[in-house]
């Protein structure tokens, strides 16, 4: 699904309606029909204290669309009109003259902080304040009306946004801390950035019948992937196949007391269908892999504690390079040896990427189209510190360029970025923040890209199987229960519920 801006949104809005014979008033009815549907679903007609904060706006005429339908099914609403300004937009105006039709009790006028409303930790809080609308942060009474109702403790739920958010850049001011979110028409970057995921909780995208031959048109290179998406990437394997057909892969890695890392790759990568995969470790790895692992093969390097040499002459299909390997010297000149050797992308994880940072020369001999799947730190360390999620992105986005490699910056939303394409995973839970979560997914991307998929569509399968395999290792034993090695051996059932109606990706789609 596109991930689509706040003003792409509103062009869409436009074009629907002077193309689709609906009136703005009308989209506005189905957007805030919506939202009630999906409250009454829950709530079911339970007596919940209802308050519903509406700004003057056009997402403030959502909130009344929603409080008129809940009212006429009898829950227990009131209303707040949030009056920052002597304006009102039209369908706002439309809106509130129809809640006058179904109930004496207007709308509380709030204009300063003594209107404020009381509000119980047990209200159903619905956040009508601002939309995609907002062009400067929340200030003033305003401003206390957000902390007074997130102070509340009571369960918000925001119309479009968490008002004060922008779509498109950090937040300033004060902002709903929503527990979640119904956003109309596509999903908005914000929900997904670490610094700002909080404050939306749960998002779901409500489909408003937007123009769906406009929305395909607009210019967005920004992409949620879910369960509609990554099937797709999936490539059927042949009845008329051999082993040879699948990629003969090379995880080279660890070091004494990180031997597991390198055992962790490999035993993804077989779970993810390798043909053939060798493991180069230091000797003290030899007997741990190969009782461990009987699938896989194993090449030592001469030294016994560390890497320090490549084998250029074993010929793989593609190499997975760095987890465990710490960054001494000599296991840099291993690596280096393999980059000056190594025509085909490649993936570097975890120390690989330490030594990328330590030695930056190297980079450029990073073969094009090759796959670097840093955490948070590690890219730090790769493309400096950043002030905020969207500078992040614009670096990480530079580095992409100028060194021609995939980059899946790791995290409860893992974004894989490729030049000016931004592809964002929504599998996976909390389960996974457990060591060896991370050398697990190198072992999957790099057995795809053995198996022949694109490097970049190794990393976005890869990286969604990745986080269906923890959310069905955290179904059956919960997220404290989930270990990475059990991931691993349950990428398979990953693959068989990839085309699964009823996966739970971590509920976070
Ligand atoms: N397809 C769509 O885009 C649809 C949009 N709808 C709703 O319309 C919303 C957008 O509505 P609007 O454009 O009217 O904008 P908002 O309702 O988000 O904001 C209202 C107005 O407040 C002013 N404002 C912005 N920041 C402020 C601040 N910090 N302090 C005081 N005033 C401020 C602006 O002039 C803005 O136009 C969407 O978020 C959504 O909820 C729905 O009604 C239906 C369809
Ligand atoms: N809260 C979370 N929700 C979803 N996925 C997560 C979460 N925390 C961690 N992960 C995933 O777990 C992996 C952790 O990788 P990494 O930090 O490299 O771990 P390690 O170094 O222990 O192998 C990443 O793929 C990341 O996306
Ligand atoms: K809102």
């Amino acid at each position: 699904m596109k991930i689509l801006s706040g003003k792409q949104i509103s062009e869409a809005d436009k074009y629907t309606i002077e193309h689709d014979g609906i009136t703005s008033e009308e989209l506005m009815e189905r957007a805030g029909t919506l939202v009630f549907k999906q409250i009454h679903q829950r709530l079911q007609g339970a007596p919940i204290p209802i308050k519903i904060f509406c700004g003057i706006g056009n997402n403030g005429g959502d909130g009344l669309v929603i409080g008129r339908h809940l009212i006429q099914h009898g829950y227990d609403v009131k209303l707040y009109t949030v009056a920052y300004s002597d304006k009102r937009s039209e369908d706002f105006l439309k809106n509130y003259e129809k809640i006058k039709d179904i109930t004496n009790d207007w709308p509380g006028l709030i204009k300063e902080v003594d209107d404020f409303p009381e509000i119980s930790v047990g209200d159903f809080v619905i956040d009508a304040i601002f939309g995609v609308g907002l062009n400067r942060p929340i200030e003033s009474w305003v401003a206390k009306l957000v902390t007074h109702i997130n102070d509340s403790g009571a369960f918000t739920l925001a119309v479009d946004i968490p008002s004060g958010l922008f779509d498109d850049q950090p937040p300033q001011g004060s902002v709903i801390q929503a527990n979640y979110t119904l956003t109309f028409g596509a999903p908005k970057l914000v929900f997904y950035l670490p610094d700002t995921m909080d404050y939306a909780g749960e998002v779901q995208v409500l489909d408003i019948g937007l123009n769906k031959r406009f929305i395909a048109g607009i210019d967005s290179r920004t992409y949620l992937i879910g369960k509609q998406e990554a099937p797709a990437l999936y490539q059927p394997r042949n009845k008329n196949s051999h082993k040879g057909d699948y990629g003969n892969i090379l995880i080279a890695g660890g070091s004494y007391g990180k031997i597991g890392s390198v055992l962790l790759s490999a035993t993804a990568a077989m779970h993810t269908g390798s043909g053939l995969c060798t493991l180069y470790v230091p000797k003290c790895g030899y007997e741990i892999i190969q009782s461990s692992l009987p699938e896989a093969m194993v090449l030592t390097d001469e030294n016994e504690q560390k890497l320090s040499d490549f084998p250029i002459d074993f010929e793989a299909d593609t190499i997975g390079f760095g987890m465990g390997a710490g960054t001494e010297n000599e296991s840099i000149t291993a690596f280096e040896k393999l980059l000056q050797n190594q025509k085909k992308p490649i993936l570097v994880d975890a120390d690989g990427l330490n030594m990328l940072s330590k030695k930056p020369e190297l980079l450029k001999l990073l073969p094009e189209n090759s796959v670097l799947t840093p955490h948070p730190g590690e890219l730090k360390r790769l493309i400096g510190e950043w002030e905020n999620d969207f500078e992040k992105l614009e670096k990480a986005r530079n580095f992409s360029k100028k060194f021609n490699v995939i980059l899946v910056i790791k995290g409860a939303y893992t974004f894989i970025l490729q030049n000016e394409e931004l592809f964002i995973n929504t599998s996976g839970n909390p389960g996974m923040a457990t060591a060896g979560s991370g050398d697990v997914l190198s072992g999957v991307i790099t057995s795809l890209m053995g198996q022949n998929y694109q490097p970049v569509a190794a990393s976005i399968l890869g990286v969604f199987i990745h986080g269906l395999s923890g959310d069905l290792v955290a179904s059956a034993q919960g997220y404290e229960g989930v270990t990475s090695g059990e991931m691993a051996r349950n990428m398979g059932k990953a693959f068989q519920y990839l085309f699964q109606k009823e996966i739970k990706t971590g509920g976070k789609e």
